[in-house]
């Protein structure tokens, strides 16, 4: 670009921070109903963004010519992906800012609440860039038309015009090397015509790459690259190899895919955790996603390999992916203490996401007494004794878990009133209790053992004593949120049980006394149930 050639321009950009949707401006952060609102009103329609309203000020000497830019606006049409429930709480919880320009993060997770942007990507970002640098080089140099590519960019998401302002000799510019990094071959012909893309199928073709994506996310884990990035300042691939113990080719490759899928940011001086690394994929973070990565790749990523097998027997598969066949999927995860490790770290990481939602669905300040059945690790336990300080919470788990608690306890935090008590929830006697939890525990089991368990807990449970279910909740047509009906194949692989629609709970709890059944669907992970004894 024939930018270098002028003197740096005095610049002054302004209201770069605006964010306007639909006449809509964002100039505050927005809670997280509010963004869910506004996001859900843009389900799956194209809309005009304009953000980044610059004034620009050149001032031009020895024969350079002064410019004043004060009305930059610049339309771009966004098309919003089909918004699912799923996704716009996984964005929402990301935590990415909604106040600044680039305000939804296009760039990052935001990306995946957008199919397609007609015009100037950057100008969604914020400030526009592109269209500003191209100003400056028309009025310098005004390109010739065989200079213009126009390039498809298969990043998320789509840009149908995204300019190519290099002229060739600043062709692998940061920006280009960095920002953009896969593209599709040049549309235009040697007569200048645009050639008519194939239409790409590209929801399948994301469909296709997803388990690449998959893999990547879980190497990258498992080699702790996120850990080692956090807190430290941007480092080249030849660095983390070394410190990592693995090869330079290898790990390069795998840097830049975590980068391309908005994981790790990278930057001439190297790579760095984005923020959403840092939350969700270090492994000591509150909310840290990565005992359930770890847990996905050593162990359901087999089960899913052997998905068609699952689908043709209507069959949990863990005899094919790990050569044996338990009792239930719990004597499998616990017959080692590194699986069971492993199983109860991924238990502990989604409780934690999923806790604040399912403690607070309902008021449950006035019962003086609950118990967590299969309550695994004591998330749950702890934020509701956080929430509803009055409340005395037992946790009740096999002996094998009860036995591995520790690890998992909150430090520095008033942990009283939460006991545990080991036993088998089929065959021993259950505490007496104002209100009993079950947590990701009835979708193990089937119809047939459901019918054990609630009617234990029916025959101990006195009148106006409750029943709370966390479970994901399907809808009765099971057209659900992806996330709920994958999780749904998932309890095929691996278990006897499945995931359940509200009608299907209501008629169980029913059916053993429990009235008054209230649905919350959270938006998180997990839904709730309340139904009390009548
Ligand atoms: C899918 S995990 C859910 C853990 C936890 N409630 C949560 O939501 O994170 C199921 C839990 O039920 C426990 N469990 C399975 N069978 C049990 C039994 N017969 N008696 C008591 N707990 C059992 C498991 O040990 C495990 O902790």
């Amino acid at each position: 670009m024939h930018v270098k050639h002028m003197r740096t321009p005095d610049i002054v950009i302004g209201a770069d921070t605006i964010v306007s949707v639909d006449e809509q401006i964002l100039e505050k952060p927005v809670d997280k109903q509010d963004a869910y609102r506004m996001l859900s009103r843009l389900n799956g329609k194209e809309h005009s963004v304009f953000t980044g309203v610059a004034i620009i000020h050149c001032r031009s000497k020895d024969n350079q010519l002064e410019m004043e830019i004060t009305d930059f606006y610049e339309e771009t049409k966004v098309k919003f992906s089909e918004l699912s429930e799923e996704l716009l709480w996984e964005y929402i919880h990301s935590g990415e800012p909604m106040d600044k320009a680039g305000g939804y993060g296009i760039q990052a997770l935001g990306g995946m609440l957008v199919e397609y942007v007609h015009g100037d990507f950057l100008n969604v970002v914020g400030f526009p860039l592109n269209h500003f640098c191209k100003k400056l080089a028309e009025l310098y140099y005004p390109p010739s038309k065989h200079n213009v590519q126009h390039k498809k960019y298969d990043s998320i998401p789509s840009v149908d015009t995204f300019e190519n302002l290099s002229d060739g000799e600043c062709e692998s510019s940061n920006f280009t090397e960095h920002k953009v990094a896969s593209f599709t071959v040049p549309l235009e012909n040697q007569n200048g015509v645009l050639q008519s893309a194939s239409k790409l199928p590209s929801k399948i073709l994301e469909l296709m790459d997803g388990f690449r994506a998959s893999k990547a996310l879980f190497v990258a884990s498992k080699l702790k690259i996120f850990d080692h990035l956090k807190d430290k300042g941007p480092m080249k691939a030849v660095d983390i190899a070394s410190d990592v113990g693995t090869s330079v080719c290898g790990t390069e490759r795998l840097l830049d895919a975590c980068a391309s899928l908005g994981l790790l940011e990278k930057t001439p001086q190297g790579y760095s955790n984005t923020d959403s690394a840092n939350t969700y994929l270090t492994s000591d973070g509150k909310y840290s996603l990565h005992g359930y990565i770890i847990h996905s790749n050593d162990h359901l990523w087999p089960l899913f390999t052997n998905l068609e097998s699952a689908v043709k027997e209507g069959s949990r598969q863990n005899h094919r992916a790990f050569g044996k066949k338990a009792d239930d999927l719990f004597k499998d995860y616990y017959h080692s203490q590194e699986v069971k490790q492993r199983f109860m770290a991924a238990m502990h990481s989604i409780a934690n996401l999923t806790a604040r939602d399912v403690a607070t669905a309902f008021d449950l300040s006035q019962f003086k007494s609950a118990c967590d059945l299969g309550g695994c690790t004591g998330a749950l336990a702890h934020e509701l004794v956080q929430v509803y300080p009055n409340l005395k919470v037992t946790v009740f788990d096999l002996p094998e878990v009860i036995a591995n608690t520790s690890y998992f306890q909150p430090s520095g935090q008033h942990t009283a009133p939460v006991t545990f008590v080991s036993g088998d929830f089929f065959k021993d006697n259950l505490p007496e209790v104002d209100l009993y939890i079950l947590s990701r525990v009835l979708h193990d089991w089937s119809d047939e053992k459901v019918h054990v368990l609630l009617s234990k807990i029916s025959a101990v449970c006195r009148p106006g004593c409750a029943i709370l279910l966390a479970e994901m909740v399907l809808d009765d047509e099971k057209k659900n949120r992806s996330t709920a009906l994958l999780q749904s194949l998932n309890m095929l692989v691996q278990t006897e049980g499945k995931e359940r629609s509200g009608s299907e709970y209501q008629a169980l709890l029913e059916q053993h006394g429990f009235t008054n059944v209230k649905i919350r669907v959270t938006g998180n992970l997990l839904d709730v149930i309340l139904c009390v004894k009548a």
